[in-house]
């Protein structure tokens, strides 16, 4: 980076820049005329950011790297174009020019010192008018990118709690809400009840289809409970082939009566159209329990997985309490 001149000596225009667009530029002229012009060579990264000064890019492009404040860096790069400027908001508001600014292509800048830029500001509305409208714009890129990144966001975060095979929630979610619902309900005195249900010989399912079809038959199996279920109920891909409904508000008695009704939905459900397979189905053996006074989310579960052994004790394709 060097110096190579100032902006009075130089072939370029203030008119051509977005700062002083609409400002009479013939009077900026002199007032600017002593600013220096520095050269940065492409690839090169500038120096003196460590000031609060306005840099104007005169002639190249610009890379500007989102505040690189120890370790805060997020990768995100903007591109200055001719006309355009970098260091207004460290100007405005006295604090240290934080961003890392590099030259993709050889580019000469125009330096303002902050003093003169509140000068500027002070004494033509013009320059004053251009600096919000700059602000405005870099405020409004600011938050379009935070909404983005909190789409984002919220995107990984159901990935990270929905099982990617049956859409249903997975493993992660049920421990992070089965304690709350437990809590709520016993906080309630109201009822709160789970079913375990374990795909039926599902081995022999996958040896004789294939295991795509024991996938397909997974998806089948979320989509009965799925598509029986109340808003209010979960459902839930607690491991492999065992899945789990958690029913809120719901006494042992309906518990056991909705795994019924699941249990027959399932028996009839069609897993996958093929006229050389006859009866492609699956069944499932349904295991009940509801939340005793006392009891927290980990014996309940286990008395729901002690309901489900019983289930295919007595035999499979069925409910048990
Ligand atoms: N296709 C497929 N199979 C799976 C998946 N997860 C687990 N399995 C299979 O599920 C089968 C479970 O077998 P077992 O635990 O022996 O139980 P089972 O054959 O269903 O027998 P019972 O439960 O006693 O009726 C295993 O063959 C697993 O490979 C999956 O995501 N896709």
């Amino acid at each position: 980076m060097e110096q190579i001149g100032t902006l009075g000596a130089s072939p370029y225009r203030l008119s051509d820049l977005q700062l002083f667009s609409g400002v009479d530029t013939d009077i900026l002229a002199t007032r600017l005329a002593s600013c220096a012009v520095l050269r940065l060579p492409a690839g090169e990264r500038l120096e003196d950011t460590f000031q609060a000064r306005l840099y104007i890019v005169l002639s190249g492009v610009l890379n500007v790297e989102g505040e690189i404040r120890a370790g805060t860096s997020d990768n995100t790069l903007t591109k200055v174009y001719p006309g355009e400027s970098v260091g207004e908001q460290s100007v405005l508001d006295e604090q240290t020019n934080l961003s890392a600014i590099t030259a993709v292509e050889t580019a000469d800048l125009l330096v303002i010192e902050s003093d003169l830029v509140w000068d500027l500001i002070d004494h033509h509305n013009g320059v004053a008018r251009n600096l919000l409208r700059l602000l405005s714009f870099r405020v409004r890129a600011a938050n379009a990118l935070l909404r983005r990144r909190q789409k984002l966001g919220e995107f990984y975060r159901q990935l990270s709690l929905n099982d990617g095979l049956t859409g249903l929630y997975n493993r992660a979610w049920l421990n992070d809400v089965l304690p709350g619902l437990v809590k709520t309900a016993h906080g309630n005195s109201a009822p709160l009840s789970l079913i375990m249900l374990d795909i039926d010989h599902f081995k022999r399912f996958n040896d004789t289809h294939g295991h795509q079809a024991g996938d397909a038959a997974l998806r089948t199996t979320a989509r009965v409970l799925s598509s029986a279920l109340r808003p209010s109920d979960f459902a839930v891909r607690y491991g492999g082939e065992e899945l789990m409904v958690i029913l809120p508000d719901t006494p042992e008695t309906a518990a056991l009566m909705i795994a019924e009704r699941l249990c027959k939905r399932l028996r009839t459900a069609v897993v996958f159209e093929d006229a050389s397979m006859p009866l492609p189905q699956v069944t499932a053996s349904f295991g009940v329990a509801s939340l005793q006074a006392g009891q927290d989310e980990h014996a309940l579960v286990a008395h729901a997985d002690a309901a489900l052994y019983r289930a295919k004790e007595g035999g499979r394709n069925r409910a048990s309490l």
